[in-house]
């Protein structure tokens, strides 16, 4: 169960400032107090995480992969609890839920796999050349290390799969940082049930406590302290642009300054083209419409942009879209605020001169809930107002129409970065896919062919990343094995008597993992 409490370290602690939890469907309070951490616990949280440091970094893969693997297990053993609870705090559906709850142990479970194949460590050995000429060359052998303890702050829209055992703390905790998890005010009591499965996977396990902490808080101030914090190395953030930039300039403005991985906004254009309009623009239209209403929008993957050339089978499309749209039942929205701002953004397209209604979903009796809406402009206005490509979070999307492909690509290269981009293609738009793809790759993270963009797979390959604004960092991924390089570095050594090595280096490869000596793969033991 939950009380509201700050968890540092093995201790758990209250402050008289507190907030509830507000259930989103009803507008209602509810009962726990939860506690605002403060400056005092930032400090105490940290101090505790820089003295885990060393411990926790120089584990045995099999230790700490055993870690990643009971806090998994530990989350599974109270998902009726996790599940009800989230539910209540976010009004997202029972399903989605027990889904996001199978993708967060999931997440887990492949970091400790990963953390066992010790790829990530890149061990990487050139041997002496004593008899090199002119110069002999010294013994030279890398491996990625962690960077220190982490700061992690939780999503909104993914309470579990983004937020306190998400992919950020998973991918920190594999690279072997310990990490202080500001928790997120919307989904609090979730947030503490996941922080409290991870505590006792840290005690049972014998790690040092400071291995994790829990900060729940409403403030901007908390954040900031946290970022601020010299004893913090690296940042992972999920949720506003301006929250992100505000961590940005926190982290820049450090006397030392430290890497923030902020993941904040993206509107996924998806580009119908001609052979795929032609072919099945009736089908696309609800298809299209199911990605867009999905968790009421509340994705970062949501299809905000449609681009197509204009014509008839566009024509039909919009029809097909319309119709889905004008049938979508209305959702619930995460918070209040969220809420207000999606309105805010559908009114700002709905009453711009240069943009036409499409259609609105269903209105509902209820609080809080996000009503579809599909918009249309034509290629010029799009470029000629910035605004009408900045993001709207919610089930919100404009559909611009070009003339040609040529349009289409200018319309795409005046865009900012982008997590993913859609292309909806048959064999005879592969000219115009291909005239498309670099423009396309320049901006976004991930190109998928004939699917939708919302929905990511936790895998190696997956980048879920992209350049500004869609990331700060667009060289990474937040989701996939890949997302611990965010959380390593490497370090060389030249010279090192064997013993004095790190295991991975060794020369009797004592971890027996996959090295690269002298430039050529020297597969695992
Ligand atoms: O909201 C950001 C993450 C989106 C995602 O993971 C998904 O679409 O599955």
């Amino acid at each position: 169960m939950y009380n509201g409490a700050i968890l540092i370290g093995a201790s758990e602690s209250r402050s008289a400032d507190t907030f509830n939890a507000i259930n989103p469907a009803t507008g209602e309070s509810g009962d726990v107090a939860f506690s605002n951490a403060g400056p005092a616990d930032v400090a105490k949280a940290t101090t505790l995480a820089a003295e885990a440091f060393q411990t926790f970094s120089t584990l045995s893969l099999e230790a700490r992969a055993t870690f990643i693997e009971t806090v998994a297990a530990n989350i599974l053993a109270i998902k009726d609890d996790l599940v009800a609870t989230a539910m209540a705090e976010t009004a997202l559906p029972k399903p989605r839920l027990e889904g996001e709850t199978g993708r967060t142990v999931g997440q887990l479970r492949m970091f400790a796999t990963e953390v066992r194949a010790g790829l990530w460590l890149d061990a990487t050995i050139d041997p002496a050349m004593p008899d090199r000429a002119p110069l002999p060359r010294a013994d030279l052998r890398r491996l990625n290390v962690a960077l220190g303890p982490v700061a992690v702050f939780g999503a909104s829209n993914f309470p579990l799969a983004f937020s306190v055992a998400g992919g950020d703390t998973a991918a920190a905790f594999a690279a072997g940082c310990p990490v202080v998890v500001k928790g997120h005010p919307a989904h609090p009591g979730t947030g503490e049930l996941v922080a409290r499965a991870i505590q006792q996977a840290v005690a049972s396990c014998g790690l040092p406590e400071g291995v994790f902490s829990y900060l729940p808080g409403t403030t901007n101030e908390l954040g900031g302290a946290l970022v601020a914090d010299p004893r913090i190395k690296a940042v992972g953030f999920t949720g506003s642009r301006g929250g992100g930039l505000a961590l940005v300039k926190i982290a820049n403005q450090r006397d030392e300054p430290i890497p923030v991985y902020a993941e904040m906004s993206s509107i996924n254009p998806v580009v119908l083209l001609p052979g795929a309009l032609a072919s099945r623009a009736e089908a696309l239209g609800p298809a299209f419409v199911g990605s867009l209403t999905m968790g009421a929008g509340q994705f970062c993957t949501n299809p905000g942009l449609v681009i197509a050339i204009d014509g008839p089978d566009l024509e039909t499309f919009v029809a097909s879209a319309a119709k889905a749209l004008t049938a979508a039942q209305p959702a619930v929205m995460l918070t209040p605020g969220i809420h207000a701002s999606f309105e805010r953004g559908v009114e700002e397209l709905a009453s711009h001169a240069a943009v036409t209604t499409v259609a609105r979903g269903c209105v509902g009796e209820g609080v809080n809930q996000a009503v579809g809406a599909l918009f249309t402009t034509e290629a010029a206005k799009f470029e000629a107002d910035v605004a009408l490509s900045h993001e709207v979070f919610g089930s919100s999307s404009i559909l611009v129409r070009c003339k040609d492909i040529a349009e289409i690509k200018a319309v795409i290269a005046n865009l900012e970065g982008q997590l993913t981009a859609t292309i909806q293609s048959e064999a005879s738009d592969n000219d115009a896919a291909a005239e498309l793809l670099p423009a396309l790759q320049a901006k976004v993270g991930r190109i998928l062919f004939n699917g939708w963009p919302t929905g990511v797979e936790v895998t190696h390959a997956m980048v879920h990343g992209g350049p500004f604004p869609s990331t700060s960092d667009g060289r990474s991924t937040s989701v996939g094995t890949l997302a611990m390089a965010r959380f390593l570095r490497p370090v060389c050594f030249q010279d090192t008597p064997d013993a004095l090595l790190p295991a991975p280096l060794q020369a009797a490869n004592p971890w027996g993992i996959t090295r690269r000596v002298n430039g050529a793969l020297e597969q695992a033991k």
